[in-house]
């Protein structure tokens, strides 16, 4: 049996001669939780579609808890849990109906009995008679989680799974999956854009144009980006940004609360610049490059102007 719960080689996609994705391997430890990142349109739903057998690639072999992606899918499909960017459920169903429902399509024998582990794992007994159109964007993940994980899978594949939601329901819903993936053994691979979530994950891979194009822990990542990174305070520095913008050396310039955060891969050139543009009322200190600068600049290296407006 495989250590991976999925272990994929060159897989492509094409939509009518459009390539969507392109040369991806990907070999997922059973029992870990990946953060998948990337601009919006570099093909993160397009894998996961392709992993979860839903999808078949153009081009590509591989396995997802041991099955062939081409042409075991339904045995795929019946052990993974698959949350869509927009997971749909019945609004005028209450939520414990909703699960029963669900549970049907899985066939399981004993539904009342699930459906009430079900609800008493996810923590939703006070909502379970409440129609699930009425249920905060919080609840309602809570709730597709539920409908996903309760067939037992042992892979889930969640597409963007907090988007919209308030930053207490997000780590409520994070501890959900970390002690699910505990428990049970499962293996997540989960496409997000918040940095924090990323940070959560054992390892990140992030995705440009289709491609995948780094992959590791969050510190690799940073420390792979090969940035160097200087952060600057003081009354006025918001001012600084168009000259900076412009400098040489200067990759990309952000906005930290009142600071801005400067970084380049060039350390002689940063330098250079930030000992032209000293003054006294600004500080300038060196800082270690968070995740989000990480990503701007493998977004950028990777040109995604063209991604975006795809
Ligand atoms: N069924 C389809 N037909 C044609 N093109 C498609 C189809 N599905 C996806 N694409 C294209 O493939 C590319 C990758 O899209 P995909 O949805 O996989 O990206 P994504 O990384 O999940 O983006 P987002 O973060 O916005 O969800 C995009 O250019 C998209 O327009």
């Amino acid at each position: 049996m495989s250590e991976f719960a999925i272990d994929v080689h060159g897989l492509r996609k094409e939509f009518g001669g459009k390539i969507a994705v392109e040369n991806v391997d990907l070999q997922l430890p059973k029992g870990e939780v990946w953060g998948f990142l990337g601009p919006n349109g570099s093909g993160k739903t397009t894998t996961i579609r392709m992993l979860s057998g839903l999808l078949s690639p153009t081009a590509g072999t591989g396995t997802a808890l041991g099955y062939d992606i081409l042409t075991e899918s339904e045995e795929i499909k019946a052990r993974m849990g698959y949350m869509t960017q927009k997971f749909s459920f019945w609004t005028d169903l209450t939520v414990r109906e909703n699960l029963e429902f669900v549970a049907r399509l899985h066939l399981i024998d004993d539904v009342a009995s699930v459906v009430s582990a079900t609800i008493r794992t996810l923590d939703l007994q006070d909502r379970q008679d409440q129609l699930a159109g009425t249920l905060s964007g919080g609840w309602q993940q809570r709730l597709a989680l539920a409908a996903v994980t309760m067939h037992g899978p042992d892979l889930l594949l969640l597409d963007e799974p907090t988007s919209g939601v308030d930053p207490l329901a997000r780590r409520d819903f994070w501890d959900q999956i970390h002690r699910m993936t505990e428990e049970r053994n499962m293996t997540a691979l989960v496409s997000t854009h918040y940095m924090d979530e990323a940070e959560r994950c054992d390892q990140v891979v992030y995705m440009s144009r289709g491609r995948l194009v780094a992959k590791g822990t969050v510190a690799e990542m940073i420390a792979n980006s090969g940035l160097v990174t200087f952060r600057a305070d003081g009354p006025g520095v918001r001012k600084l940004m168009a000259a900076l913008k412009r400098a040489s050396g200067v990759e990309h310039v952000a906005y930290f609360g009142a600071a801005l955060h400067v970084s380049g891969t060039d350390r002689s050139l940063i330098e250079r610049t930030i000992g032209e543009l000293r003054s006294q009322n600004i500080e300038w200190r060196e800082v270690v490059p968070n995740l989000e600068d990480a990503f701007i600049a493998l977004t950028q290296k990777a040109g995604v102007a063209g991604e975006r407006s795809a």
